[in-house]
């Protein structure tokens, strides 16, 4: 079975078993389809430490082809980050690939797209995880 293996790092709990170091260590030994790195946009003060965990993630050699998807959660909170202010925090600003269907075929770049969502009103990742889904084989 071709399962999707995705490491949702949600960056409130980057000290629980499915932060960043279960993904380098536990789960090196497995085929990782994507990565969803979800990002609390109301969060500021966090906001150097998501980059840094980030980064981590980004370059980490077994990641290299893996398609990341970034979700900025809790807009649904007035006074949550917009996207290019959540772009500029995590070095996304003029990084990302593109949204809706982008054929990186034969390139050799990663995908990587940042997508607002809000999980309590259940709004913005479907988009989010559609983008990626293009991008896993
Ligand atoms: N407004 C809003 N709240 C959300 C959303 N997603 C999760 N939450 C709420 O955020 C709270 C959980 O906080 P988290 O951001 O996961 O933080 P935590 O990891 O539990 O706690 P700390 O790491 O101590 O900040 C719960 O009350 C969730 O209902 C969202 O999209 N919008």
């Amino acid at each position: 079975m071709n399962a999707m293996q995705v490491c949702c790092n949600y960056f409130h709990n980057l000290r629980c078993p499915h932060s960043t170091c279960c993904l380098t260590s536990k789960f090196s030994h497995l085929q990782v389809d994507a990565v969803v790195y979800l990002v609390d946009a109301n969060d500021r003060e966090r906001f150097p430490e998501a980059k840094k965990e980030l980064d981590g993630l980004l370059s980490d050699e077994s990641l290299t082809n893996v398609p990341f998807l970034i979700l900025g959660n809790k807009i649904d909170i007035p006074y949550a980050a917009s996207e290019d202010e959540l772009r500029y925090h995590l070095g996304l600003t003029g990084v990302t690939t593109g949204k809706g269907n982008v054929n990186l075929a034969g390139t050799n770049v990663r995908p990587i797209e940042v997508f607002m969502c809000s999980i309590v009103r259940k709004m913005g990742y479907g988009e989010g995880f559609k983008w990626m889904s293009q991008y896993i084989k």
